[in-house]
């Protein structure tokens, strides 16, 4: 494979595994040449460039309203000069194959690589598919699936296989001690308990976490990592004595998340598809808080099935308070014992092969390339 294009964004869950199979693309062909297609404003303009080696283009895009809507209109406008641009951008970086993994920003341009008749794969990372993978199953040569519940849905595909997700396979590769030395953390033994709230941050933890940091102290053992999101560290780093407990720490965003995972003890956050992958590959038992906010409240089902092999504890939005969570959190730390049967449970459910099983079959749609 000498070139390879992507697409996908708006969330780290689609982020991160267009990134992933970046990678392991590159770990097989040393020299081939990346490429991606976000837009300008979504969080992949921010972290795709950090990777440093993938060139990274933008198109302007919106996304479609599910209810019918003059919006719509103007959404489809964009659209079609969206897919123009990408047939530019396809044209130039000729790609042997192109990789779509979600967010409506990949619509276009792997619309357009399949007008072009370049080989396209998609990878949804949800059990329902999101509105982009739905539009694209029929048109693309694969479909990559994370679970395998979300083959009823796609009875129009071409061809479906059933991949996991390739974060999984980087959280398995990654290294706990780089992750306790970037967060300062000296001791290579102590407990880390990571809070975070998706790829974005969410209000709602962090109310519940800022009432629980007074309670932090009594556990001095531990260590408390708390990212924030972006948008609201400034707000609730000012209302957080750090000083006081010095036994916290608190960040906007993490960067090299499988490697803070990889260190991590006890994970207390939103229960995103891409989360969960990274939870089950590793067996890091949870508390989970499904946002309500999510089409089809997908992440409480998420949560449920996590919660129902054994393998989490899913606290919902309505009963979320800084104490019934300080309980579930400080319950997990006592008992060993029930860590250990969660972290059993968690780790059968998880598919560390994924990002290899899936880059497979990358090779297989390259090599039909007329
Ligand atoms: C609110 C919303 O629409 N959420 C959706 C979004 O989730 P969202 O992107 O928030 O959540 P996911 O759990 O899927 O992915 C988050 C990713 O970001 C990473 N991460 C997070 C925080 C951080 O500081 N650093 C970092 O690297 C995580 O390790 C993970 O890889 O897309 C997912 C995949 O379609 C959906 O399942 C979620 O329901």
């Amino acid at each position: 494979m000498k070139r390879i294009l992507l697409s996908g964004g708006g969330t780290g869950g689609h982020i991160y595994p267009a990134l992933a199979i970046a990678r392991t693309v590159k770990k097989r062909y040393p020299d081939v040449e990346i490429a991606y297609i976000g837009t300008e404003q979504g969080l992949e303009s921010r972290i795709v460039p950090k990777e440093g080696n993938i060139h990274f283009y933008t198109i302007k895009i919106q996304g479609f309203t599910r209810s019918i809507s003059w919006k719509n209109v103007n959404t489809i406008r964009t659209f079609i000069s969206a897919v123009k641009r990408s047939k530019e951008y396809i044209k130039e970086f000729r790609p042997d194959v192109f990789v779509g993994t979600g967010g409506f920003v990949s619509g276009p341009p792997v619309y357009a690589a399949h007008q072009m008749g370049i080989p396209t794969l998609i990878h949804e990372q949800n059990v329902v598919l999101g509105m982009t993978t739905k539009f694209l199953s029929r048109y693309v040569d694969v479909v990559a699936i994370s679970l395998e519940e979300s083959q009823k849905y796609l009875g129009r595909a071409n061809r479906i296989v059933f991949t996991g997700n390739p974060r999984a396979t980087e959280v398995v590769q990654a290294n706990a001690t780089l992750g306790r030395k970037s967060l300062g953390i000296a001791d290579a033994h102590r407990p880390i308990i990571l809070l975070f709230g998706g790829s974005r941050g969410a209000k709602a933890i962090n109310e519940a976490v800022l009432q629980m940091v007074p309670h932090m102290k009594e556990l001095p053992h531990v260590h408390f990592v708390y990212v924030t999101g972006e948008v609201h560290y400034d707000t609730i780093r000012s209302h957080i004595p750090l000083d006081e407990i010095p036994n916290l720490y608190v960040k906007p965003f993490i960067y090299n998340m499988p490697d803070v995972l990889a260190a991590t003890y006890l994970v207390v956050g939103r229960a995103g598809a891409s989360t969960l992958a990274e939870l089950t590959a590793l067996g890091l038992p949870s508390v989970l808080i499904p946002s309500p906010y999510v089409t089809n409240n997908h992440q409480e089902a998420n949560a449920r099935w996590l919660e129902e092999q054994g393998a989490s504890k899913m606290l919902l939005e309505s009963e979320l308070t800084g104490d019934v969570l300080w309980r579930e959190v400080k319950r997990l730390i006592e008992d060993t014992e029930e860590h250990h049967v969660m972290s059993e449970a968690a780790r059968r459910l998880g598919r560390p092969q994924a990002a290899e099983v899936l880059v497979d079959e990358l090779e297989k749609i390259a090599a039909i390339r007329p």
